[in-house]
C-alpha cells in the first residue's frame, strides 16, 4: 500500500433493511480523479459520507495510508474530517458574509472555541484565503456578499474554502447538479486543476455520464449499493451504461451540463 492510498474493505452501511452501501472494497491511489456514477439511490452519497465519517459504517474498514480511518475517535477524527474536504450541491455558504470570510471559515477547525466564535483570523490565513480565491479567479469578488454571486461562483468559493483546509482528499457530492453548462464547466475545470496541481485525490459524484467520462481518470459505477463497474472511461461501454442506469437511462443524459465535455455518440443515441 502506498502511503496515501485510500482503501475501503467490505464497507457496508445499512439503513433498516436497505443496504445503501453493500460490501464495497476499493483501493484509490493518491492523486486519482474518480467519478462516481449510478442511478438515484445507488449509494453514491452514502459512500462519500462514509469516507469522511459523516456516516458510520455498519461493517467494514477504511484505511488511508497506514491509518485505520474507521477506528478514529475524538481529535484524530476531527483531523480526518479536515483532511477530507466536502463540496456539496448547495454550496453551504453563509449568504450574508462576504466571500473572503466564507473562505476563511475553512480555517475555523484549526481554531479554539473563542477565536472561532469571534472569527479572528491571522494575516497568514487571510493571505492563504486570497491565494485560494486567486486560483479560482474570484479575487475581484472577495469583499462581495456570497449571496450576490452566481451559483457557479458560489461553488468556486466553496472549493476555495475547501482548499484552505489543506485537505488530502476532496469529496464532491453532485457539485454541478444546480449549475448551468458554462458554470458547471468552470467548476469541473477547477476541481481537475486542483487535483493535478496539488495531487489531491478527488472523488466526485456525478449525475451526468459525459461529465464523468470527460474528467475522470477512473469511473466507479454503483448499483444497489455495490460497485457495478470500476474502470477507465473508455472501458465504459454502452452495454454497461444500460445495465447501470436501466430504465432510468434517459435521466442520466437529460441534463448534461458541461458544454465542453465531448458527447459520446453511443450514449447520445439514448437522449
Ligand atoms: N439517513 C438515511 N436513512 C435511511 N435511508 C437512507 C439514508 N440515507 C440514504 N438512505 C437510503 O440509502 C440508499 C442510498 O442512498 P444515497 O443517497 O446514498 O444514494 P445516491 O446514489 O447518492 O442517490 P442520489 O443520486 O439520489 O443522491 C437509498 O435507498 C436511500 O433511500
Amino acid at each position: 500500500m502506498t502511503q496515501e492510498q485510500l482503501s475501503l474493505s467490505g464497507l457496508t452501511r445499512q439503513f433498516g433493511v436497505t443496504r445503501a452501501v453493500d460490501d464495497v472494497s476499493l483501493d484509490i491511489p493518491a492523486g486519482q480523479f474518480v467519478g462516481v456514477i449510478g442511478r438515484s439511490g445507488a449509494g453514491k452519497s452514502t459512500l462519500l459520507r462514509l469516507i469522511n465519517r459523516m456516516t458510520e459504517p455498519t461493517s467494514g474498514k477504511i484505511h488511508f495510508g497506514g491509518t485505520e480511518v474507521s477506528a478514529l475517535r475524538g481529535r484524530a477524527l476531527r483531523q480526518w474530517r479536515r483532511d477530507c474536504a466536502m463540496i456539496f450541491q448547495q454550496f453551504n455558504l453563509s449568504d450574508r458574509l462576504d466571500v473572503l470570510t466564507n473562505v476563511l471559515v475553512g480555517r475555523l477547525a484549526e481554531h479554539g472555541f473563542v477565536s472561532s466564535m469571534l472569527m479572528h483570523f491571522t494575516d497568514a490565513e487571510r493571505t492563504m484565503a486570497i491565494e485560494a480565491l486567486d486560483r479560482l479567479s474570484l479575487v475581484p469578488q472577495a469583499l462581495q456578499r456570497a449571496g450576490t454571486l452566481s451559483g457557479g461562483q458560489q461553488q468556486r468559493v466553496a472549493i476555495a474554502r475547501a482548499l484552505v483546509q489543506r485537505p488530502r482528499i476532496m469529496l464532491a457530492d453532485e457539485p454541478i447538479a444546480s449549475l448551468d453548462p458554462a458554470n458547471a464547466t468552470l467548476v469541473m475545470d477547477s476541481l481537475r486543476r486542483i487535483n493535478r496541481e496539488d495531487g489531491i485525490t478527488v472523488l466526485v459524484n456525478l449525475h451526468t455520464l459525459d461529465t464523468a467520462r470527460a474528467y475522470s481518470d477512473r469511473i466507479i459505477a454503483m448499483r444497489d449499493g455495490r460497485v457495478f463497474f470500476d474502470g477507465k472511461p473508455r472501458q465504459l461501454t454502452d452495454d454497461v451504461v444500460r445495465d447501470i442506469y436501466g430504465s432510468d437511462a434517459f435521466g442520466a443524459f437529460d441534463h448534461d451540463v458541461t458544454s465542453t465535455a465531448p458527447r459520446h455518440v453511443g450514449v447520445a443515441a439514448y437522449a
